[in-house]
């Protein structure tokens, strides 16, 4: 789905992202790894053309997104939720879920859909409420639920539980993997467990379109929750890629223990 191939990003003279290439397969979670300046956050940013790249290719789905104007991510399908969430403090909850339609152009989606509130029903509770009188976790919630509006195919977490408690964390954790993982699961038939509103509203946008998922985390037991793929950048480059059940310890030590 998403395939960057030998990446060059510089800012100013300093060379930041070194000959990078990531492969992100339709319906994987995969997590982009590394210690703090490695240049993850600098490679969602290219890949959503927040900042311009020297060289390289950033395809998705066969189109070249690597020159392409930063407005075209969202019709072709790709959600991003950035570091440090990016609400607007002053506006409330759903004037900042509309911010997200804003970018809708020929998608035809005009009002944010009522699966965004059954998937994250603490925001219909406080949809009057200002953004900046949120929690953190809720302004989170406010983050993710924003980069959904648009039903995207791709959806591009940076650090989503950056100080966030840990219960948070754990329900952030569980809409991401069931947003990812659900596709296909039958809601009528229950494999034992209690299927509730929350669940089925995301099996329904899963079963209509698969939510692939690149996000960077540095919580090493939240990444092997809910990642199936990792990616290690170390100082500009991939380092090591593969399924996440076989990252190793020594790769940990390595690339990731601060
Ligand atoms: N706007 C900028 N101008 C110049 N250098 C920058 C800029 N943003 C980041 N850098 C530098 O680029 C390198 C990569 O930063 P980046 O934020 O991508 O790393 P990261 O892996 O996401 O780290 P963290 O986990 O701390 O967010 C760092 O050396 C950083 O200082």
């Amino acid at each position: 789905m998403l395939t960057i191939s030998a990446l060059q990003q510089y800012y100013g003279a300093s060379h930041t992202l070194w000959d990078l290439d990531l492969s992100v397969p339709q319906g994987a979670c995969v997590c982009l790894m590394g210690r703090n300046g490695v240049g993850k956050t600098t490679l969602l940013k290219a890949i959503m053309g927040l900042i311009p790249v020297r060289d390289g290719s950033i395809d998705f789905d066969g189109v070249e997104l690597a020159k392409a104007k930063a407005e075209s991510r969202a019709e072709l399908g790709i959600g991003y939720v950035p570091q440090g969430r990016e609400i607007f403090p002053l506006l409330t909850v759903e004037e900042n879920l509309k911010t997200g339609l804003r970018a809708a152009g020929k998608l035809g989606i005009k009002k944010v859909p009522d699966a965004i509130y059954d998937i994250f029903p603490v925001l219909k509770q406080m949809l009057k409420r200002r953004g900046g009188d949120l929690s953190g976790g809720q302004q989170q919630q406010l983050a993710i639920g924003r980069a959904l509006v648009l039903n995207p195919r791709l959806l591009i977490l940076d650090e989503p539980t950056e100080g966030i408690q840990p219960n948070i964390v754990s329900e952030i954790g569980d809409v991401i993997i069931r947003l990812n993982r659900a596709r296909g699961i039958d809601t009528a038939k229950p494999d034992g467990e209690a299927v509730g509103e929350v669940h089925q509203a995301i099996a329904r946008i899963n079963k209509e379109l698969g939510v692939t998922v690149l996000l960077v985390e540095q919580k090493l037991p939240f990444a092997r929750k809910v990642a199936n793929q990792f990616c290690i950048m170390d100082r500009g480059r991939h380092v090591a890629v593969g399924a996440m059940e076989e990252l190793a310890d020594d790769m940990v030590k390595r690339y990731l223990t601060v």
